[in-house]
């Protein structure tokens, strides 16, 4: 999907009223109609965190004295919800993400999947809770380029010691929409086809959460479209948890959550998201500037 970054009329904040700059093609609802209704959440009843956080700082740096990227945020995500992070270039949201499902530790703070805290888990203890309990999706797709379809989805299973099952491969080759793909190689699929694989992947040890970072940014808008409403039936249909990395405010409009972040600390969150309101509030934030 396209950045919506390099065709903002709203360039940053400024002073006083701004003059109307016509719509935005790229936010016109019939060129991109707008996700189902955010109401599924409504009908359920309040769950647990599945993910949360608590004065979360991280300092790059030698002993703490460089980038404080993530300064005191606290958050808790509740589970079976769809929750996009937004924010300006640098303003921390990978290392949120990465802090959150423990591939990065917390300078200080505390961070917790589930129940489980992670600061209190060794190294070996922390890569098979991402095993077990977590799936990740990445722009890039990551996907072993000698393995068939069938295996790269196999691929957690079997690095946690899990037995293979052939038929829920299946299951899940058929549910992410690629029945007839299962013994290609990711060089024979399209970008949108290898994204699928990475979520079917992603979601064959059942994990409690799914991580995407930027998971639609190297697809072009229809394939985009197709993996955000494939990611919300995840969470519509399967009750799991999505929280993603995202630049756009069509992509964040999936979601039931946005949180903003502006200098490594939560700007503000917005509910029942649209585009329109996503992306002025990046503008004010000066995402765009
Ligand atoms: N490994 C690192 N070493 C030093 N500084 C880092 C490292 N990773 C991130 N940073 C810095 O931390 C800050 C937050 O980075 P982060 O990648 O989390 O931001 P982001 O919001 O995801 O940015 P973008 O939208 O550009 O991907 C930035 O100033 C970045 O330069």
């Amino acid at each position: 999907m396209p950045s919506t970054a390099g065709t903002n009329p709203h360039p940053g904040p400024r002073p006083g009223p701004r003059p109307d700059p016509g719509p935005r093609p790229d936010l016109d609802p019939d060129h991109y109609p707008a996700p189902r209704p955010h109401s599924h959440l409504a009908d359920r009843p309040p769950t647990r965190p599945a993910v949360r956080l608590e004065e979360v700082t991280r300092v790059y740096g030698r002993r703490g004295q460089g980038i404080r990227a993530l300064d005191g945020v606290s958050t808790a995500i509740p589970g079976g919800g769809f929750t996009a992070v937004m924010g300006p270039s640098g303003s921390g949201k990978s290392t949120l993400l990465h802090c959150a499902a423990g591939l990065d530790r917390a300078t200080s703070g505390r961070c917790w999947i589930g129940d489980t805290e992670l600061g209190d888990l060794s190294e070996n203890q922390l890569t098979a809770l991402r095993r077990a309990r977590i799936g990740f999706v990445f722009q890039s797709f990551n996907l072993v380029p000698a393995l068939t379809v069938r295996h790269n989805i196999a691929l957690p299973l079997r690095l946690a010691g899990r037995r293979v099952g052939r038929r829920r491969i299946d299951e899940m080759v058929e549910r992410v929409g690629l029945a007839g793909r299962a013994d290609a190689r990711p060089a024979q699929l399209s970008g949108g086809q290898q994204q699928r694989v990475a979520i079917a992947r992603a979601l064959i040890t059942d994990p409690e959460v799914i991580f995407g970072d930027e998971p639609t940014g190297a697809l072009d808008t229809v394939t985009a479209r197709e993996i955000l409403t494939l990611l919300r039936d995840c969470v519509v249909d399967g009750g799991q948890t999505v929280v993603m990395v995202t630049h756009d405010p069509v992509a964040a409009s999936f979601a039931d959550t946005v949180l903003f972040l502006a200098d490594g600390r939560i700007a503000d969150r917005m509910t029942e998201p649209t585009a329109e309101r996503v992306a002025d509030r990046m503008t004010r934030l000066g995402a765009w500037a």
